[in-house]
């Protein structure tokens, strides 16, 4: 456990816990009754994928959204200048009918209400560009913590997906418990951020680890507990 993992727990009250809780079993059960979803890992975290989600067409439409947006990315106080996330990002436009069809149909997929989802964000990863070692889920020991709270609280599922394959590195490694996804165009990557008591589960821990060579092009949707905005 680093510095500010040890200080969040000692710290951290558990927010958003019964609902956390709630839609952990909802959308377990869910997944659970689609045959389409595989489970990639489910005792120390709760991880899924489904292959070809999106067809190339709709991938390479949104790698053009993609292009279009993606400047530098920002996460909260850990910024570009950092080095913690050097991928280009940016939201994609939600509004856009395509945009739509896609989110209705990762809310679908995991049932869970579109009020509670982000607007999806679009990330390029150029040669030597990463996300290092992060939680999707907010430190509520944290100063944005106020803001997020008003705002559809803790992050409760993460869905992403792979727009292209990447010809070397880039894989998405979750570090605590050694699993690590290779991107693979079209594919749906869906997990847990809490445990299925409702805490943040710090063995999702993940990273986007380094692409070596190539361009890594994904989208993510990360869900709140309560409506999100
Ligand atoms: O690009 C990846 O493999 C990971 C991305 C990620 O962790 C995120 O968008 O939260
Ligand atoms: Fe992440």
């Amino acid at each position: 456990m680093n510095d500010t993992v040890q200080s969040h727990a000692a710290k951290a009250p558990a927010a958003d816990k019964s609902a956390l809780k709630k839609l952990g079993a909802k959308v377990r059960k869910r997944l659970a009754a689609n045959p389409r979803v595989q489970t990639v890992m489910e005792d120390r975290a709760e991880i899924f994928a489904v292959g070809e989600f999106l067809s190339a067409a709709e991938c390479d439409r949104m790698i053009a959204m993609v292009d279009g947006v993606a400047k530098p990315s920002t996460v909260f106080d850990m910024n570009y200048q950092d080095q913690y996330r050097t991928s280009y990002s940016g939201d994609v436009n939600f509004a856009d009918p395509f945009v739509r069809s896609i989110n209705r149909r990762i809310d679908d997929l995991l049932g869970i209400d579109t009020s509670f989802g982000e607007n999806i964000q679009g990330q390029r990863y150029l040669p030597g560009q990463q996300f290092k070692e992060h939680c999707d889920w907010f430190y509520t020991a944290a100063d944005y913590w106020a803001e997020e709270k008003a705002h559809g609280g803790q992050r409760s599922w993460t869905a992403m997906a792979y727009l292209n394959e990447v010809e070397e590195g880039g894989s998405t490694d979750f570090t605590r418990i050694g699993v690590s996804v290779p991107p693979q165009r079209g594919a749906l990557l869906i997990w847990n951020n809490a445990t299925p008591d409702g805490l943040v589960n710090y063995d999702t821990m993940h990273a986007g680890t380094p692409v070596t060579q190539g361009v890594k092009y994904v989208i993510t949707k990360w869900y709140r507990t309560r409506r999100w905005g």
